[in-house]
């Protein structure tokens, strides 16, 4: 049986709710072979990140070398990238093998509050690797960052959507988690024409690695050889059901469900708007 490949370029957390962990595991939910390079360890549990050890580049670029040489891959995903060498050093792969379905999650801090990539390093996420994108997923705060503007309502959200596309990136996914009121909504601009994807907010803490998880589920899809429209539904689902779901492992913000979509992807109950 054909299996298709996503590679995750992310840093990992021990404590396996988001990052590499949430990658491979969203990667197996979905019928998908994961790899991974991995460019930071991170200590970190539901409580909070403690520690963040970033990974000398040239492991990270014999990582890359090594899988893209030998395997290579259907889809891309990138997280949590922390300085700006980093940041040019992984643009440089994307470009030198010739990678589509690239998924970069602009990761820049973590829901604790500690962060994930230096100051220093915007600008290269800007004007290197967001225009080799095919999608970019920032959550509001990182729009807000990338963008240099607030974001409170949906013209505000979509104003920021064109902004983001205007640095080159084909598609741009403005989540909504950090939206306020109960009704939650993921944009999607392609350039042309909004779409949007709904649900109710969940009432959880349980939603350490959301955003890895979504985007890794688009990764997958992308792999897949689904439409980024299409992989926009499944990402939005699978996210869904994990939060809904949601494991009770640990004292802080739990991790979310990954197997949730397996096993409840299905009902009309679990379908949640
Ligand atoms: N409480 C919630 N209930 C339902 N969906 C949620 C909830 N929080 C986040 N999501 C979904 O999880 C995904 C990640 O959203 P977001 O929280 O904005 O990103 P991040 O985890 O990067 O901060 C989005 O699809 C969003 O709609
Ligand atoms: C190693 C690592 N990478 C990324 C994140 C951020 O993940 P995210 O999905 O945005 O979830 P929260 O941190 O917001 O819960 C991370 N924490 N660690």
């Amino acid at each position: 049986m054909k299996r298709n490949i996503a590679l995750t370029i992310a840093g990992s957390d021990s404590g396996g709710g988001a990052g590499i962990q949430a990658d491979l595991k969203t990667f197996q939910e979905l019928g998908v072979y994961g790899m991974s390079a991995i460019t930071a360890v991170t200590a970190q549990n539901t409580l909070g990140v403690e520690a963040v050890y970033p990974i000398p580049l040239d492991a990270i670029e014999k990582q890359i070398d090594a899988v893209a040489t030998d395997i290579g891959t259907d889809a891309v995903k990138t997280g949590m990238l922390f300085d700006s060498n980093i940041i040019e050093l992984v643009a440089a792969k994307i470009t030198k093998y010739k990678w589509d379905n690239v998924v970069v999650d602009p990761v820049m801090i973590a829901k604790g509050g500690a962060s994930l990539l230096q100051r220093e390093a915007i600008a290269a996420l800007k004007h290197q690797l967001i225009p080799l994108a095919t999608v970019i997923t920032p959550n509001i705060p990182e729009a807000e960052e990338l963008t240099g503007f607030s974001i409170h309502t949906m013209e505000e959200k979509k104003e920021a959507a064109r902004t983001l596309h205007s640095f080159g990136v084909k598609h741009v996914i403005m989540k909504g988690g950090h939206g306020e009121g109960n009704d939650l909504v993921d944009l999607l601009y392609d350039g042309n024409d909004f779409f949007t994807l709904e649900s109710k907010r969940l009432n959880t803490k349980n939603t350490h690695g959301t955003g890895c998880t979504f985007a890794a589920a688009m990764a997958a899809a992308l792999a897949k050889g689904m439409s980024v429209h299409k992989s926009f539904e499944i990402a939005k689902r699978f996210v869904y059901l994990a939060i809904k779901y949601d494991l009770n492992i640990g004292k802080g913000h739990g991790p979310t469900n990954h197997w949730a979509y397996a096993e409840h992807g299905t009902s009309k109950e679990s379908r949640g708007k």
